[in-house]
């Protein structure tokens, strides 16, 4: 089974307004609460595809609650370890048409106990064949946190997906993870490479390979995703224009998606890759993961090509 981790979960609230200005009183309406958290995400996405999932992660207070009772009503069962204080809420705002603004917050501090009790949790679990690991670490963390979490999905003998902004990940891909999923930020402020076409990409994966990547999936917002298993890479993009309200949690909807199929059988990197932009242009469409109600009709507008 494919267990997501989310070290740093966070209530989503989601919500518009036609201006923002300083020094006045902003008045916000549409707001929309959600369990949310990158890996969090990952599951719900796994599980909408009829994949079964577990979510671990450090869980505080009443959000910490409201996230796990949200996560079991989506049908997603989760083994929570508990801290103390508050998990975050995360504040995503649409100005006028079009304009974004994230604030995330830093998240419930964990401390040492808690960090033992998560790797026992994972040498513990039953039916581990892969450990999905996103987002960023609360404080508090130890600097090796994330070398203990994967280093422990190893001791079971267990795959390792990994999609963080934490700098360990330059370190952590010669650990040789079964995938890696950085997006245009994170390649460029982690390990220096930018893209900007076909020959970018390809000199940037096969940089990714040289230090230890099996296979990445490099997402690039509108301009689409690649995929590189080391011998092969392919683009995806959607064919057509989706109305964007909120880019949040399009990057975890097409992780989920991806491994979806991709976990299972290796060779249907085609039909990954489609269905994983397909609900990447259906999530920016709503206020956090929304309810994939367009992804069958997206999936067959979607330009898949070998590179
Ligand atoms: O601080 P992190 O863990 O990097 O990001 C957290 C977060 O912004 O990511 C998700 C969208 O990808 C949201 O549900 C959540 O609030």
């Amino acid at each position: 089974m494919i267990y997501t981790l989310t070290p740093n979960p966070a209530v989503d609230l989601n919500e518009s307004c036609d201006v923002v200005a300083a020094d006045t009183v902003v008045r916000t309406r549409d707001a929309v609460f959600t369990p949310n958290g990158k890996g969090l995400n990952v599951a719900f996405t796994l599980r909408r595809f009829g994949v079964p999932t577990r979510i671990l992660g450090f869980f505080a207070g009443f959000t910490g609650d409201y996230i796990i009772a949200g996560a079991q009503r989506m049908g997603v069962s989760v083994i929570p370890v508990k801290c103390k204080g508050i998990t975050r809420v995360n504040l995503f705002v649409s100005v006028g048409s079009g304009e974004e603004y994230k604030f995330v917050n830093e998240g419930a501090k964990i401390d040492a106990t808690a960090e033992r009790e998560m790797i026992e949790t994972i040498l513990d679990v039953a039916d581990l064949s892969c450990l999905s690991i996103s987002g960023s670490m609360p404080p508090g963390a130890s600097v090796d946190l994330l070398d203990r979490l994967v280093d422990a999905a190893r001791d079971r003998d267990a795959e390792v997906v990994l999609d963080t902004s934490s700098e360990r990940l330059a370190e952590l891909i010669r650990r040789r993870p079964l995938l890696i999923k950085p997006n245009d930020d994170e390649l460029r402020d982690v390990f220096g490479l930018d893209v900007r076409d076909d020959a970018t990409a390809r000199a940037a994966l096969a940089r990714l390979h040289e230090m230890g990547a099996r296979n990445v999936l490099l997402t690039l917002g509108a301009h689409g995703a690649y995929f590189s298993d080391g011998s092969a890479i392919w683009h995806a993009v959607p064919a057509f224009e989706p109305m964007v309200l909120s880019t949040a949690c399009a990057g975890d909807g097409a992780l989920g998606s991806f491994l979806s199929i991709w976990f299972a059988d290796r060779s249907r990197v085609e039909e990954a890759l489609a269905l994983c932009q397909a609900v990447g242009a259906n999530v920016v469409e709503s206020a956090g993961l929304g309810d994939f109600s367009c992804v069958e009709e997206y999936r067959s507008r979607i330009c898949v090509r070998r590179l």
